[in-house]
């Protein structure tokens, strides 16, 4: 099935609804720039996401661990717009629940099952049930890059300097005995 959207300037963003079950993202308030994204399967019970009939499950997230959840719908971005995938602030304020591998990059011509992973940097388990909210995701402009080969960049002011060398953050004597930065 497919709809319009009913705001003239609006991108499309095309969702392939996988799993009956599936919370179709949409975002909380009008100005909102993330959408969010709802478990509708914990991975480990449905690799290939080959269960149809997946029943309500409350998985614990214990401290240390990491578990990966689908949200039940694949998409496609409008060209030259990939999404990514963000934790919720709350998450990570309250309970040091965040994703896995920071940020999500669901590549343009990415076409399977949108999945989040969330892992456990809190004290204590963090529930997660079917249908509850674990992630957002916002478009973002892909803009064509080519990566060219050359023998020397533009001078500039900071020239090398990384790594807390403008003073906030600078490294401790501590940390930089494994090499300058
Ligand atoms: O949080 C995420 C991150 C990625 N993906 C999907 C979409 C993305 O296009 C694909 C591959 O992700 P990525 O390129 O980050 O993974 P990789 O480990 O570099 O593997 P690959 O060799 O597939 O690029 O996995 C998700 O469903 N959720």
């Amino acid at each position: 099935m497919s709809s319009t959207n009913s705001n003239p300037d609006a991108l499309t963003i095309k969702v392939k609804r996988l799993h009956p079950d599936a919370v179709l993202p949409k975002h909380q308030t009008a100005g909102a720039a993330c959408f969010d994204l709802a478990a509708v399967a914990v991975h480990e019970d449905a690799p290939d996401f080959e269960i149809t009939d997946v029943l309500s499950f409350s998985r614990c997230i214990c401290p240390g661990e990491r578990v990966t959840f689908h949200v039940g719908f694949s998409v496609e971005p409008p060209p030259g717009y990939a999404l990514k995938v963000y934790s919720r602030s709350g998450h990570g304020a309250h309970h040091g629940i965040v994703l896995a591998n920071g940020t999500g990059v669901i590549d343009p011509d990415y076409r399977g099952p949108l999945k989040v992973c969330l892992q456990n940097n809190g004290s204590e388990p963090f529930l997660v049930k079917k249908g509850d909210r674990i992630a957002q995701a916002m478009l973002e402009r892909v803009h064509p890059v080519e990566l060219v080969e050359v023998d020397e960049l533009t001078e500039t002011a900071r020239g090398a300097g990384g790594f807390g060398s403008t003073g906030q953050g600078a490294a401790s004597e501590a940390d930089s005995e494994g090499g300058e930065l």
